[in-house]
């Protein structure tokens, strides 16, 4: 997506929050409304966090890709938000969701990102000094914590490609979820929710943002009828019957 509509699209998002943006993806075709399941908020931010994906890949050492030397924290694009992952056979279907128990992530990093506007990081991991990204009120989520840093058990192998979440969710023992550099993100305490740019095309694209405020607008219509004391069931029937 080019830089201007990007920004025109976050910021349209910003408005909403990923539950808004689930309802809209599982209308247009994603049973699973785009929501990454087992991320915790770690710091008290400004919600949502919201702004195109830049990502980045770690390995074990023994992996055979070589290792990156270029650090990935430094050149952020903006209106990014950054999502670190592992490879897969780094990640668990269950609790705690990763095999890797250093931090792969900390404050020096928050700090760092937070310098360059980037709008929150994701941690498909560990991260680590919890205090000080709560102090710089940056948005920062994981799937756990820990307090040893990276470098003993993980080498950097991608900046800017395709990420593969492992997840678990019935009947399927285990599927795959990928996330590509710039696909959108929005993200808050009830988690993250991705809208796959590079799978739809601009029409798609269009359809879903359009269908948001739809929705939420039909949704307050909702609360206000049940608030009359009208059944919830029919009231959300007739309110969202002309979506
Ligand atoms: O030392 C590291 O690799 C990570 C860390 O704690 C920080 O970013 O503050
Ligand atoms: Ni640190």
């Amino acid at each position: 997506m080019n830089k201007d509509k990007a920004i025109r699209v976050t910021n349209f998002l910003k408005k909403f929050s990923p539950c808004d943006i689930s309802d809209s993806l599982v209308k247009h075709g994603f049973p699973n409304g785009g929501f990454f399941p087992n991320l915790q908020v770690q710091s008290n931010f400004e919600l949502p966090i919201v702004g195109e994906a830049y990502t980045v890949l770690y390995a074990p050492l023994d992996d055979p890709r070589p290792a990156i030397s270029k650090s990935y924290i430094d050149s952020i694009p903006l209106n990014s938000v950054l999502i670190i992952a592992t490879t897969q056979i780094l990640q668990l279907p269950y609790a705690p969701y990763t095999r890797i128990n250093n931090a792969m992530y900390g404050g020096l990093m928050s700090t760092r990102a937070k310098f360059q506007n980037c709008n929150g990081s994701i941690i498909f991991g560990r991260i680590r000094d919890i205090q000080e990204h709560n102090n710089l009120q940056y948005p920062v989520m994981s799937y756990g914590l820990g307090t040893t840093a990276p470098k003993p058990v993980l080498k950097l192998i991608g900046i800017n490609v395709q990420l593969e979440i492992v997840l678990n969710s019935y009947p399927n023992k285990t599927t795959l979820e990928t996330i590509d550099p710039g696909d959108l993100i929005i993200a808050d305490e009830n988690g993250m929710v991705r809208i796959p740019i590079s799978k739809i095309d601009d029409s798609t694209l269009e359809n879903i943002l359009d269908y948001i405020p739809k929705r939420v607008k039909a949704d307050q219509l909702v609360a206000e009828d049940i608030n009359e004391g009208k059944e919830a069931a029919k009231s959300q029937k007739l309110r969202r019957s002309n979506l």
